[in-house]
């Protein structure tokens, strides 16, 4: 039985005890490698004139490799459109987007796109899996359009290290919420990407299966030295992470390192404070 398995169902509330523990285990990861994602004095802006729409004021950031950040921020401080800068989904108005070493601005979409579907992975709140095609073949779907064959050791290894062996050749309609979110992280995996994004991935499930989905992206890191960044509103996801990014007003105004539920409640409390 693996470790991504033994989790499933148990639903357990974090601790700081679990926290400590976490930390012990993760402490080398993110110093061992250097980032896979650089973001440079990105800005973004929307519109133009009167409605203008300034989304972004110079972030720079790092994200390591085999490491977990968090985004948080109040609503409309920046945090899905520095997800989609460093994404490629959208084009910063100035700076630099650097994955690996490849400087990803002023790139044309057609290019974005093989580097999107080849070289990261996505999970998003609403799943954004195809109702006609069924687990498995969502999650090599990718792959297929990109020409390329699934590697089929490497698909049953995240299979069932997803707790979905039972139930990858269903249809999206025939599995909950939390195993549909376990699809799309197969999805998001099996292409070994550079980097998984995640936006609120566990915004549209309850707690206890959104800790299992946590749970799962944070071994992704753990065993698979997956770099994952995430945007969350929700205090106990961002405690998954690593490190903590603050967001303001487009800015980034604080992080954390080695994150729990208490440190991260109390810094939003400062942060909202300080306005
Ligand atoms: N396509 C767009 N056109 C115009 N303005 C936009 C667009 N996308 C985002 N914005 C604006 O940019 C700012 C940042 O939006 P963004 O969605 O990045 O914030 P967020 O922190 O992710 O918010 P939320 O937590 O509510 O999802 C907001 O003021 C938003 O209204």
């Amino acid at each position: 039985m693996t470790g991504f398995q033994r989790e499933k169902g148990s639903g357990r509330m974090r601790t700081e005890q679990g926290d400590m523990e976490r930390r012990e285990l993760r402490e080398p990861a993110g110093e061992r490698h250097g980032p896979v994602v650089r973001l440079e004095q990105v800005w973004k802006t929307y519109g133009a004139g009167e409605s203008e729409v300034r989304a972004l004021a110079g972030v720079s950031v790092d994200f390591p490799a085999a490491s977990f950040t968090a985004i948080m921020g109040p609503s409309g401080s920046g945090k899905t459109t520095l997800l989609q800068c460093a994404a490629g989904l959208a084009e910063p108005t100035r700076g630099r987007v650097v994955l690996g070493d490849t400087d990803i601005g002023g790139m044309r979409e057609r290019e974005l796109a093989l580097i999107r579907r080849e070289r990261m992975g996505f999970v998003f709140q609403s799943f954004n899996l195809l109702p006609a095609l069924s687990g498995r073949e969502n999650v090599v779907l990718p792959l297929r359009l990109a020409g390329r064959k699934a590697d089929a050791r490497w698909l049953d290894t995240i299979i069932r290290r997803t707790g979905m062996s039972d139930h990858i050749d269903r249809f999206p309609h025939q599995l909950s919420g939390g195993q549909q979110q376990r699809v799309a992280i197969c999805r998001a995996l099996m292409a070994r990407p550079e980097v998984v994004f995640a936006d609120e991935p566990t915004g549209a499930l309850d707690s206890a299966t959104g800790e299992e989905i946590l749970g799962l992206l944070r071994r992704s890191v753990d065993e698979l030295e997956q770099t994952v960044v995430m945007v969350t509103h929700e205090p106990t996801a961002a405690a998954h992470a690593d490190q903590v990014l603050f967001l303001r007003d487009g800015a980034i105004v604080g992080s954390l390192r080695l994150p729990t539920v208490a440190t991260i409640t109390h810094r939003l409390a400062e942060l909202s404070g300080a306005r």
